[in-house]
């Protein structure tokens, strides 16, 4: 048996299709949405990324405010920069790309973005709003794995599922989302004993580590919807947190790297700008962009 493929690819463009759709209603109506992204320094990887999130943010038809910083920038300009986006009507959200140079202090900079601007999820407001179950703004990655994990799943209800990680822009609020469609959800780590017999109880396992081909083929459950978020460049070249070879030949489906988890966060972060856009002007949420 070979694992189905999960094509995150081809799912973010059909995502990003009914956004394009939403953009042009609103801008009937006089509403155009607005995301800035600010990259402090040239992490090339960054770089890329953000040079990808203004494209198709572009391409949605939404605004793109692109603001670049050196990396010796005071933590005090980029607070003052937040403040001008915050009050600026123009910019319905807000993104800080991670990570920060290291004199910043990056708690107090993420809570400096005004909650309902921050398409990131990352605001402690909304971390508190998604973990008692309020309206929120969800992180894009885990967003983006709970729409291919019901896409793919329907009902996620009763599933045991393993999320290898426990960062706050991932592991955490996977593993919120996976509770609130009523998984049965372990979150596992760096101390996690013996990992691979765990995993072999998932029926969803979601990897997200950052080392590459750190989840073996042994560790999967037959038939298992397997998530690998990672992003991992090594000598040839961009490979996920999974074994991809091995899995597939034991897992039900698999999201491939590249053309998994990653085209979806992006698309998920414009999915984040329009719902954002559509409460700043009191309408309801677009339909299936929230969950
Ligand atoms: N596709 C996408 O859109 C995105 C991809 N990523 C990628 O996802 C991966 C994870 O990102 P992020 O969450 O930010 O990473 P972090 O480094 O913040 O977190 C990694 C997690 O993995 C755990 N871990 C590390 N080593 C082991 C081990 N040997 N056994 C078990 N657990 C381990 C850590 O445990 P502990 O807490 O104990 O140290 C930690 O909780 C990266 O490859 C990143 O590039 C990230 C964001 C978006
Ligand atoms: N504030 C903030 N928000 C983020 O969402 C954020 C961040 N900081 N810092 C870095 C991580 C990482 N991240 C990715 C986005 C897209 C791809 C993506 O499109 N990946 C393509 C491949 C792209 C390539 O070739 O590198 C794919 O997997 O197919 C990957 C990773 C967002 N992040």
């Amino acid at each position: 048996m070979t694992a189905t493929l999960i094509d995150g690819k081809a799912f973010a463009a059909g995502l990003r299709a009914r956004i394009a759709t939403e953009v042009a209603a609103l801008k009937a109506r006089g509403i155009t949405p607005g995301l800035a992204v600010v990259l402090v320094g040239a992490d090339p990887a960054s770089q890329v990324y953000v040079r990808s999130k203004g494209k198709q943010t572009l391409e949605v038809g939404m605004n793109s405010f692109e603001h670049r910083l050196p990396a010796e920038t005071p933590e005090a300009e980029l607070l003052a920069l937040i403040e001008r986006l915050n009050a600026d009507p123009a910019v319905n959200g807000i993104l800080v790309q991670l990570p920060l140079p290291g004199h910043m202090n990056e708690a107090a900079v993420i809570n400096a973005i005004a909650p309902e601007k921050d398409v990131d999820g990352f605001h402690i407001l909304n971390v508190g709003r998604l973990a008692t179950g309020q309206k929120a703004m969800v992180p894009c990655t885990p967003l983006g794995c709970l729409m291919l994990l019901r896409d793919r799943l329907g009902s996620l209800s009763g599933k045991r599922a393993v999320v290898i990680g426990r960062s706050n822009i991932v592991g955490k609020p996977m593993a919120q989302l996976l509770l609130r469609d009523s998984a049965t959800v372990t979150i596992a780590h760096s101390r996690t004993a013996d990992l691979p017999a765990l995993c072999r109880e998932a029926d969803i396992l979601v990897a997200a580590v950052g080392r590459p081909l750190f989840v073996g083929g042994d560790w999967i459950r037959p038939g298992a919807t397997v998530v690998d978020v990672g992003i991992n460049r090594t000598d040839d070249g961009l490979v996920g947190d999974v074994d991809f070879e091995a899995a597939r030949k034991v897992a039900g489906a698999i999201t491939p790297v590249p053309g998994g988890v990653g085209p979806m966060t992006i698309a998920c972060l414009l999915a984040n700008t329009l719902t954002a856009t559509a409460r700043a002007n009191g309408l309801p949420d677009p339909d299936g962009l929230t969950p």
